[in-house]
């Protein structure tokens, strides 16, 4: 049969046939997930790993319960910090030694913005502007703003792809979103880092919604700092700690603002004065959350064998085959993507414009759809490719353009 006179296949048998070729299908079965439910809401909880309940029963039970102090040393608690660092580590392009998992993404903007504006200062004095990218999650915003003002700078907020060429000779540091949580623009990380270094300023990343989703290549690309979120594609929990990377070469210049008695060179000699421990322990501050740690621990083996190449790869094409569906299911002019159709501008969801878009995700997740609604008219959907099918997207697609034919 020739091209022209093949029957075009339906989204459905597309999705059927996607699946069965998907060489990470299998990995679905590594979470605890129901059928009744398409969940794209991963870019903002991911789903539970299945060996996490688990593992706290045994950390509640035997570690702390049994063991109680003794954990500290003899289950590895003091170090956890550290070691789940590195497991993150391999999942963002970082060698051992410059992650450290703990506190929050919020926490750790702050401790990366000022420490690099610290030692922007430090190399010129006259350094006094952090760049903020003008859409950023507010979190960074707000906290970019206390941090510029307890340094002597000034924050000026400019679009992502214009940071590049915004940096200048005032520039300390930019703090850039990878990617935009509210349109899934994925921005040019070694483009951004390279100019913002040409003009001699550091340069820190949020990877919140990039980590576990795409490649990121910390070192590659010579990143300076980077914090970022474990809940979402790295499924580490509600609240799950987040993690500060520092290259390797700036952290004996790190100067962090929080300089609590777990990143002293030597907390139990219980010193009146502070002296920093080298490495990735000098971005800690107090006693690190085990329990939510040694979760975040067991989710990420999901991990294993695992190639992030390949889980890139079926990202993309989730979200082309999602865009694919909405454009066949969903009258023109209904919605409007907002998600570059790009590759190398698109991270791992979906942002479609719709007018109501409150009340249609609400009537999407009482049918079993579950994206999420953000300001002002954005329809939000996440696609993991770890537990993601296709046949996921072709349902989701399929159930909203039913809710909007109810609405029209
Ligand atoms: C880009 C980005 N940064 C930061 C945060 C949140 O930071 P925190 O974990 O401190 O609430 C989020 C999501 O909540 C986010 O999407
Ligand atoms: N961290 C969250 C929370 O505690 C409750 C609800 C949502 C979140 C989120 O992570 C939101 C997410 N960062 C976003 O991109 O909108």
């Amino acid at each position: 049969m020739s091209d022209a006179t093949k029957p075009t296949e339906s989204p459905a048998a597309k999705a059927a046939r996607l699946d069965t070729t998907d060489e990470l299908a299998k990995l679905r079965d590594r979470f605890v997930l129901d059928d009744a439910t398409v969940y794209l809401d991963g870019n903002s909880l991911g789903a539970l790993p299945a060996g996490v309940q688990d593992r706290i029963a045994d950390v509640v039970g035997r570690e702390w319960g049994q063991l109680r102090i003794r954990s500290w040393t003899e289950s590895g608690w003091w170090t956890a910090p550290e070691r789940i660092g590195d497991r993150i580590g391999a999942l963002t392009g970082a060698a051992p030694g410059q992650i450290v998992a703990g506190d929050s993404t919020s926490v750790n903007v702050f401790k990366a913005v000022v420490g690099a504006v610290r030692m922007a200062q430090q190399a010129d004095p006259a350094r006094d502007e952090v760049l903020v990218d003008a859409t950023t999650f507010p979190t960074d915003g707000y906290i970019a703003e206390s941090a510029a003002r307890m340094t002597g700078c000034a924050i000026r907020a400019v679009d992502a792809a214009d940071i590049a060429a915004a940096a200048g000779p005032r520039t300390a540091v930019a703090l850039v979103n990878h990617v935009d949580y509210r349109t899934g623009r994925l921005h040019d990380l070694p483009g951004t880092t390279a100019a913002v270094h040409a003009a001699g300023a550091l340069v820190v990343w949020d990877l919140c919604h990039t980590a576990g989703a795409l490649p990121v290549g910390l070192d590659e690309h010579g990143v300076d700092l980077a914090v970022g979120c474990t809940y979402k594609y790295l499924n580490g929990g509600p609240g799950a700690p987040a993690y500060l990377y520092v290259r390797r070469d700036l952290q004996p210049r790190f100067d962090s603002p929080l300089p609590g008695w777990n990143s002293h060179r030597d907390p139990f000699a219980m010193e009146a004065a502070y002296r920093p421990a080298d490495g990735s322990v000098r971005g800690r501050v107090g006693t690190p959350e085990i329990l939510s740690l040694l979760a975040l621990d067991t989710a990420l083996d999901v991990w294993d064998g695992v190639s992030l190449d390949a889980v890139r790869a079926k990202s993309l094409a989730l979200t082309d085959f999602f865009l694919e569906c909405v454009a066949a299911y969903v009258p023109d002019g209904v919605v409007r993507s907002v998600t570059p159709a790009e590759h190398a501008e698109r991270g791992s969801q979906v942002a479609l414009r719709c007018s109501d878009a409150g009340a249609v995700m609400g009537e999407l997740i009482a049918r079993g759809v579950v994206g999420d609604f953000r300001e002002p008219d954005i329809l939000r959907f996440g696609f993991t490719p770890l537990y993601t099918r296709f046949a996921d997207a072709e349902r989701a697609a399929r159930v909203l353009a039913q809710v909007l034919e109810g609405t029209r």
